[in-house]
């Protein structure tokens, strides 16, 4: 099996890991294959690629979301450096409506995270120069991008960072909180 699909604490949100084949050079790796990753439950079209490159650790992008019909769902992997992300249930009527979970990926460990539409996304780098390649469900969308504060106490996210020590867009230090987030994924 080339993937090995594992559900996190919220069972739509999956962690991913494609086999490496390592010789004396390095590996080669498949890292998305849409046979394969149907064959494992995993039955999506990605549009576009996005490159997200950070200088600085505790870098913190998010928590983000593009409203419907342009909702995306996304497969994120790590190039160089890693990441602590985070996914928010932001499905209403979901059990787990405004809980998340989180996990470390790294370029070493090779492992992805799969967020379904109806969460909002974010990470925080935990090393220098880290770049994260994401597959999208839906193009970028600006007026229906949207999100939520990342600290917000609501949450209950045990970021690796405080807001005083991030680094964080104007956007983002300004995002609203949950309890004044509209309830968009019905
Ligand atoms: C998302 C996106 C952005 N842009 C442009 C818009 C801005 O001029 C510039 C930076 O955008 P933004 O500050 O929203 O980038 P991030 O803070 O990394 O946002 C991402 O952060 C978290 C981790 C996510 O999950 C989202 O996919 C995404 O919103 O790229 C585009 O041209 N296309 C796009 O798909």
């Amino acid at each position: 099996m080339s993937v090995v699909v594992e559900p996190l604490a919220i069972p739509d949100v999956k962690r991913i890991r494609t086999r490496r084949h390592g010789d004396a050079r390095g590996f080669f790796s498949e890292t998305y294959n849409a046979r394969d990753f149907a064959a494992a439950g995993i039955d999506l079209t990605f549009v576009q690629d996005n490159h997200a490159y950070s200088a600085a650790r505790h870098t913190v992008r998010g928590l983000h979301f593009q409203t419907p019909p342009h909702a995306q769902a996304k497969l994120v992997r790590v190039l160089s450096g890693a990441i602590w992300d985070v996914a928010v249930d932001l499905r209403v009527g979901s059990p787990s409506y405004g809980a998340h979970v989180a996990l470390e990926l790294s370029a070493e460990s090779g492992d992805q995270i799969l967020v379904p539409e109806g969460f909002a996304h974010g990470l925080v780098t935990l090393a220098p120069h880290t770049q994260v390649l994401y597959k999208v469900s839906a193009f970028y969308a600006p007026d229906h991008d949207r999100g939520l504060l990342w600290h917000d106490p609501a949450l209950g996210i045990d970021w690796p960072v405080s807001p005083e020590a991030a680094i964080v867009s104007d956007k983002d230090r300004t995002q609203p909180r949950l309890a004044d987030l509209p309830r968009v994924f019905a």
